[in-house]
């Protein structure tokens, strides 16, 4: 059954928004605004918004039959606090004592964003989204299952703002000889408790947040924890006593793992926290996108379909704080989308990206993480601004995001009891447990 879009009468643009986490909720608010020039429509596959943040029991399949989205877990509170976790325009009413607030804390907040927007009639629940490809003009086609229906619709669009999140699909390296391995082996994604740990023996993989999380999280039930990595990030950090770093793996044997520096250690589970792969699995070559080593291209500032620019990704950059930039993003899209400002031409762009690469594999970055901000993100959420007009991400927020990530660093066990508040755009407060009273500090940020 082909359906068409036909918004004619109205002279609007129609927009598919693919996902309704986070990224898609606010490009639903910026799209739908009084007096934009777009009619929308967010397609979720999953009966909720919020994305990863809808805490779910399942592993393996949902009740659609599709790969579970969320990778959430029982324990989890954020790692960045609630105040630079706000979407621009809708402050956090959550607890008034605590930065770092629980999942469903983040959840609610989302569900209260949607519902203070009026964003839910927009949204088309339990609709995955299987096929876009561009028909002429830069105009998309896109075929949508009703998964309570079993129905298929295929519609038109003018521009498409893709906003499927990137931690749903686990990224296992290769390891030698784990076939052999006879315990538990599972991954972050599917971790949800720690109950299966219990005083067991258990390898984690990779450090970064989750692997320091989850470590600490099955540490307080387990026998030992082995956190398994070869980051120079966690070197002074402040570990529980049955928690022991250890070389990355060399070899997995039957009952245990030997490590590269040689030593051996028996263990009964192993738990990948190796991160996540990008994957866009609906989109038809004809899209031009593809990834490589983990790296979606051709996208202009991280964002931008180079081959088919009425088509947009929201939240592709890691290693940031991410809210502020989704907004930042959506604004950036509708900009252009709108035709308030001109894009640079393709061979612009291609430059721009290719110059982009090279610095960011000069200073260091792996192939693989080509999309990681960290330092480097006001100089990317300045070149969003400029491009588009709009105004940056606030200095202050980055600076929290930083000095939040050093505590993390620091003292993993009692970062999260640190209260933090902003007070202008360039300064905040914060009050450290140990401390009687809080301190103000400034914003420091320079370009890189
Ligand atoms: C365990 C964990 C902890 C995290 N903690 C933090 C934190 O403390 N601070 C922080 O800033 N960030 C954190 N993040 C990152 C978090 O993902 C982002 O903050 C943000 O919520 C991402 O929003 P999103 O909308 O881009 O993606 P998501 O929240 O993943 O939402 C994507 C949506 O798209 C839908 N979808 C996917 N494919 C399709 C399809 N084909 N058709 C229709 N719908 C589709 C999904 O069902 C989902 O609802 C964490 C991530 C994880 C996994």
């Amino acid at each position: 059954m082909l359906k068409t879009m036909c918004l004619a009468q109205e002279n609007k643009k129609s927009v598919a928004i693919i996902g309704c986490g986070a990224a898609g909720l606010a490009a639903l608010k910026h799209f739908t605004a009084e007096g934009s020039p777009f009619t929308c429509v967010s397609f979720e596959q999953t009966d909720n918004v919020g994305g990863t943040w809808v805490y779910t029991d399942r592993v393996g399949k949902d009740k659609y039959g599709l790969p579970v989205h969320s990778s959430m877990y029982k324990s989890l509170r954020t790692n960045l606090p609630k105040e630079i976790m706000e979407l621009p325009g809708f402050p956090h009413k959550g607890p008034e004592d605590k930065s770092y607030v629980a999942a469903n804390e983040m959840l609610k907040y989302l569900e209260d964003y949607a519902g203070h927007f009026d964003l839910m009639k927009h949204v088309k629940f339990h609709h995955h989204v299987k096929e876009i490809s561009p028909l002429e003009g830069d105009r998309w086609r896109v075929t949508i299952i009703d998964l309570q229906e079993n129905n298929v619709e295929i519609l038109e669009f003018d521009a498409v703002i893709v906003c499927i999140g990137h931690y749903s699909n686990p990224a296992f390296p290769e390891i030698p000889g784990i076939e052999k391995f006879h315990g538990i082996k599972i991954h972050s994604h599917d971790y949800r408790d720690s109950s299966v740990f219990k005083d067991k023996k258990t390898v984690v993989i990779g450090c970064g947040p989750s692997g320091l999380d989850i470590s600490f999280d099955i540490a307080k039930v387990a026998e030992k924890v082995y956190l398994s990595h070869h980051s120079q990030r966690v070197k002074n950090m402040k570990f529980l006593s049955n928690m022991i770093q250890k070389t990355d793996i060399k070899e997995v044997v039957e009952n245990g793992i030997v490590f590269q520096d040689g030593s051996y250690e028996q263990v009964d589970s192993i738990l990948y926290c190796t991160g996540y792969n990008y994957k866009y699995p609906f989109l038809s070559p004809e899209c031009g996108i593809r990834v490589e080593n983990n790296h979606v291209k051709p996208l202009f500032k991280h964002v931008l379909n180079i081959e088919h620019p009425t088509m947009y990704f929201i939240g592709i950059p890691s290693n940031t704080t991410g809210f502020c930039m989704i907004d930042l993003q959506v604004q950036f899209a509708k900009t252009f989308l709108e035709g308030r400002r001109k894009l640079p031409s393709k061979e612009e762009m291609i430059e721009d990206t290719r110059l982009d690469v090279e610095s960011r594999l000069a200073s260091g970055l792996r192939p693989k993480e080509l999309h990681m901000m960290g330092r480097r993100s006001k100089d990317y959420y300045d070149s969003l601004a400029s491009l588009s007009g709009l105004e940056s991400v606030s200095p202050v927020v980055l600076q929290i995001y930083f000095d939040g990530v050093d505590r993390f660093l620091c003292d993993f066990s009692h970062f999260r009891e640190d209260k933090y508040k902003l007070l202008d755009k360039d300064h905040y407060m914060v009050k450290f447990p140990n401390e009687e009273e809080p301190v103000m500090r400034r914003q420091e940020i320079v370009s890189n």
